[in-house]
């Protein structure tokens, strides 16, 4: 019932070349008939990559985004400017951008609501550190990320929302999270919103990040609670990245 969702976050990395050769590759290849599969480069490739994706089944996402349409806003990039190159999903909350560009859970809603309201699915980051989890406040740090935005959103807007659990400990240190921890966070996050509405919990699109690779991915994603993958450093390899979106079939 849910359409499974692979996207590769290439974060401050990847070139001009690369978006060719994801662009030929993915055209090229088979993937699963009912999937979604995201590319989110840096800004400077989004045009490139519209164009080298067109007959591929990619997708365009967005890193990030500021809440405003336009204005004094110095290096920033807006929703509606993203919706001009084709841009259809963006990230809000990525952990890299709370800790290292102090975004708080009010400016990650911020973010999130500017993506809803041009139009662009968000993909709501949340996760732990590893001090949190050994304290066992793991689903206490991840219920509140969700919850402070969810429960500032309309119904119609929740619907629209993804959630990737990304614990911190796990993004980019080669120490994925077993499949039972991610799957018995994730069946938290789905019950928690259980609690505003069944039917959305039912509905709601959860990934999992944090080290996910070629070996890893389809355990990670035969769990019930895991819809899909936000996926770094092996979304840099297309041959990787490949074998991780066919074992979401
Ligand atoms: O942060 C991530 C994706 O947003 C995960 O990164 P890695 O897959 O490199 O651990």
């Amino acid at each position: 019932m849910r359409t499974p969702l692979i996207a590769g976050n290439w974060k401050m990395n990847g070139s001009a070349s690369l978006v060719e050769e994801f662009g030929r590759r993915f055209a090229d290849e088979p993937l699963p008939t009912s999937m979604d599969v995201v590319i989110l480069p840096p800004f400077p490739y989004l045009d490139a990559a519209r164009r080298a994706f067109e007959g591929a089944p990619l997708r365009l996402g967005a890193q990030t985004l500021n809440p405003l349409h336009s204005g004094a806003r110095t290096g920033e990039v807006s929703g509606r400017m993203l919706k001009e190159f084709g841009v259809e999903y963006a990230l809000a909350g990525h952990s890299e951008r709370r800790q290292l560009y102090r975004e708080d859970d009010e400016a990650v809603l911020d973010r999130l609501l500017a993506a809803l309201n041009v139009d662009i699915t968000p993909i709501l980051c949340v996760g732990e550190t590893l001090e949190e989890r050994d304290a066992g406040r793991t689903m206490e740090v991840v219920l509140r990320q969700v919850g402070y935005v969810m429960a500032r959103l309309e119904p119609d807007q929740r619907e629209r929302v993804v959630i990737a659990y990304e614990p911190v400990w796990a993004i980019g240190t080669g120490r994925t999270a077993t499949p039972e921890q991610a799957q018995e966070v994730m069946a938290g996050i789905r019950q928690y919103q259980a609690g505003y509405d069944r039917e959305l919990a039912a509905s709601l699109r959860l990934l999992y990040g944090g080290s996910m690779n070629a070996d890893n991915a389809a355990e990670l994603l035969a769990q019930p609670d895991i819809d899909g993958g936000l996926v770094g450093g092996a979304s840099l390899k297309v041959d990787d990245f490949l074998a991780i979106c066919q074992s979401a079939g």
